[in-house]
């Protein structure tokens, strides 16, 4: 039996991996979560799934929902986000939070010795040199959820990391993939949440449609399999069939292939290294997809694609400036404030403005990400 803290559970990956916990119920119990601000859907997990530390975003909500569950301890804020993450009876932390609000808490969990399944792209891409140094430090492993990283996970397995020639990340294009830039001009909101093959939360679909979705990812993969920004290359893939992929010195090519669920790599993240049915899953027929397509990346085409990589290879506090320009942006975009193309241009400007800090702390990188946050809106 593992037990679990899941951070994030109202969200897509946290439904999902709910859903996950449901299907194998002698395999896991979830003992700790938190949630943001779906109060409603919290009473059902509770309800549900009987957690015994429960935290949410706002002070009120903890009010109401300890009248409602007096066995339950119920926190709220970053200091419960934190505590839920660190909760003395759960072996795994599930962070599937969205922001750089999920650095803290991985941070905590990997300090009290706990497995990490990361969904939460940001803790790595802001503050990569300090997680992996602090879970080597405690001898603690990070399981990557995201499935291009978890693709890549899988192909690695048996396999030498000497022996690999670079790491090939598809990327399905996102809504916009078939429009010039010129095209790009006026697009809506719901155009940009109209995601070709994946249902996931609204930041991460209009990352994904910016191509800094798989911008982050590219960071991420630079830490988590502690490879040169030379060896980590992007190719779009329209079907989201072929999850990413690993080449060889030898030329050979290792990549890891399904239906585009993303029930399949988080649960690999809490059976690893075993396996279980997906018992909701759907097999990918092959000959019922008939062809896969792969097309050249295009980086003017795809600018905060090519930002991601600056941002990786300059390092210091640069990634952190980008990934908060672009929640800054993201959320801007979703409230009808900005165009789309304008969130392209607030990440270049955040990163232009900043003067790089090497090798920063906790401290520094989440001063940055505030001065960062300030700095967009004051260029709305
Ligand atoms: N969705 C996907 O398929 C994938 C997602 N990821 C990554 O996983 C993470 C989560 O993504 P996704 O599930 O799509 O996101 P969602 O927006 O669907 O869910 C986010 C979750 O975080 C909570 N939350 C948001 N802001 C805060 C905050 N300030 N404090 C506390 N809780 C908060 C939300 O609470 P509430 O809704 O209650 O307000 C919700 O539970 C992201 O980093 C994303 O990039 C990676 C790979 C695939
Ligand atoms: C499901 C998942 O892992 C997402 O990060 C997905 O990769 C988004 O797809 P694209 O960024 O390739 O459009
Ligand atoms: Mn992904």
């Amino acid at each position: 039996m593992k037990r679990i803290s899941l951070l994030g559970a109202t969200g897509s990956i946290g439904i999902q991996t709910l859903d996950v916990i449901r299907e194998h119920p002698e395999e896991f119990k979830l003992v700790s979560m938190s949630a943001g601000k779906n109060v409603e859907l919290t009473r059902k997990i509770i309800t549900e799934f009987l957690p015994e530390l429960v935290s949410v975003q706002e002070k009120d909500d903890a009010e109401r929902l300890k009248s409602d569950f007096p066995q339950v301890k119920i926190l709220y804020g970053q200091e419960g986000l934190e505590e839920a993450a660190v909760f003395h009876k759960a072996d795994i932390l599930v962070n599937a939070v969205l922001g750089s609000v999920g650095l803290g808490p991985t941070l905590g969990a990997i300090r009290s010795g706990k497995t990490i399944a990361i969904a939460n792209k940001e803790t790595l891409v802001t503050a990569g040199h300090i997680v992996m140094e602090e879970a080597k430090r405690h001898n603690v492993a990070i399981l990557p959820v995201d499935s291009e990283h978890s693709a890549i996970f899988q192909a690695l397995q048996g396999e030498r990391e000497k022996n690999i020639e670079r790491l090939i990340l598809t990327a399905s294009g996102g809504s916009f993939r078939d429009r010039t830039r010129e095209e790009l001009q006026g697009v809506t909101k719901a155009d940009a949440l109209n995601h070709p093959n994946w249902s996931m939360g609204a930041k991460i679909t209009v990352d994904s449609a910016t191509m800094m979705n798989k911008g982050l990812e590219v960071i991420e993969a630079h830490w988590l399999f502690s490879l040169p920004y030379d060896d980590i290359s992007v190719i779009l893939h329209r079907e989201s069939i072929i999850h990413s992929m690993v080449e060889f010195h030898d030329t050979s090519i290792m990549a890891q292939l399904g239906t585009p669920d993303m029930k399949v790599p988080i649960q690999y993240a809490l059976t690893y290294p075993d396996r279980l049915p997906l018992v909701s899953g759907k097999r990918l027929n092959l000959a019922e997809v008939g062809r896969l397509h792969f097309t050249e990346m295009d980086f003017a085409r795809f600018r905060c694609l090519k930002f991601a990589y600056d941002a990786g290879r300059a390092g210091g506090t640069l990634p952190a400036v980008m990934n908060a320009a672009n929640e800054a942006a993201v959320a801007a975009f979703l409230d009808d404030r900005i165009t789309f193309l304008q969130i392209e241009d607030l990440i270049e400007k955040s990163m232009e403005n900043h003067s790089i800090i090497e090798k920063p702390d906790l401290e520094t990188i989440q001063e940055v990400d505030k001065e960062t946050r300030r700095y967009v809106k004051s260029l709305l």
